[in-house]
């Protein structure tokens, strides 16, 4: 039994993605603060919503969703609950496995996860790390529970932080993108569902091709920028912006905020 305690945003990305991958209702529980909560997500995935406590109880695989500001109480109601050798898989920013086995008070199976929303397409973006007391076995689960709903790569625990600025958010610097670019496509008189097609489908083509042809960014960039041409008078005017630059400092910024989210 797996069971996902405060069921959001991610933790539903991560509920739905077990059930498209073959996991069946009745091996599923999740957990909500609030009564309409819980009725949408009985009545959406037909799985039990349970107390935290029961799901600690009753669960061999707990994967933890909750804000990291809300990890720490979260841990504090389970944690009498847990039995030993229970696998704790902690989804949130931030938070260390030492901070979720300082909590659970015995020699708990971590294994910290940095997914991101693509999740609900099968194309997450996953890094794992393991706790003190979390063996192969535990790695191998985690990725079982994962790789149905994307890549998973292992990396130490000491670049979570950094993986969560870049994968975690990243998702969310490419919708920014979007967005702008779309306004640019306003400002030269086009249609704005037209120029979101045309920035969508771009986006899209390009991902695939950067994915699937194993060439190198840079080249892929050169092949579209003719000299003298429309390409780099588009990226001198980003190079002016120092844009590079911007994306270095913001994902430097993530990464420092999800170093202090565990200290709340
Ligand atoms: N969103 C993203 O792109 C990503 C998020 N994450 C991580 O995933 C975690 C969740 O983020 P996200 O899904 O965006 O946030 P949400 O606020 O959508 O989800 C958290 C859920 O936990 C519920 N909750 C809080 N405390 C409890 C509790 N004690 N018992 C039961 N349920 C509880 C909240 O209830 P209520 O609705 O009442 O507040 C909420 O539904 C975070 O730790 C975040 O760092 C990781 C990668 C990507
Ligand atoms: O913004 C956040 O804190 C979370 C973590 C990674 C993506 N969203």
């Amino acid at each position: 039994m797996i069971a996902i305690l405060g069921t959001g945003k991610m933790g539903e990305a991560l509920l739905s993605g077990l059930l498209r991958a073959g996991v069946r209702p009745g091996e599923v529980m999740a957990t909500a603060r609030r009564e309409d909560r819980a009725a949408a997500l009985r009545e959406r995935y037909g799985v039990q919503v349970v107390s935290n406590s029961e799901a600690a109880k009753i669960a061999d695989t707990l994967i933890l969703a909750v804000k990291p500001q809300d990890m720490a109480a979260l841990l504090a109601e389970i944690g009498p609950h847990v039995p030993a050798g229970r696998l704790v898989i902690s989804a949130a920013a931030g938070i260390t496995t030492s901070f979720v086995e300082a909590r659970l008070g015995h020699e708990v199976p971590v294994v910290r996860v940095m997914s991101n929303t693509p999740v609900v397409v099968d194309e997450a973006m996953s890094v794992i790390s393991a706790g003190a007391h979390a063996a192969e076995k535990h790695l191998r689960l985690a990725e079982d529970l994962l790789k149905p709903v994307g890549k998973v790569l292992r990396i130490p625990e000491s670049q979570q932080d950094a993986a969560t600025a870049l994968s975690g958010s990243g998702p969310a610097y490419f919708f920014y993108l979007v967005e702008a670019m779309v306004d640019a496509g306003i400002l030269l008189g086009m249609p704005r569902a037209a120029a979101l097609d045309m920035v969508t489908q771009s986006i899209v083509g390009a991902a695939i091709m950067l994915r699937d042809s194993g060439e190198h960014p840079v080249i892929l960039r050169e092949a579209v920028t003719s000299p003298g041409g429309t390409t780099i008078a588009a990226i001198a005017e980003l190079e002016r912006h120092r844009v590079r630059a911007a994306f270095l400092d913001a994902i430097e910024a993530a990464r420092d905020r999800s170093r202090e989210l565990a200290g709340g």
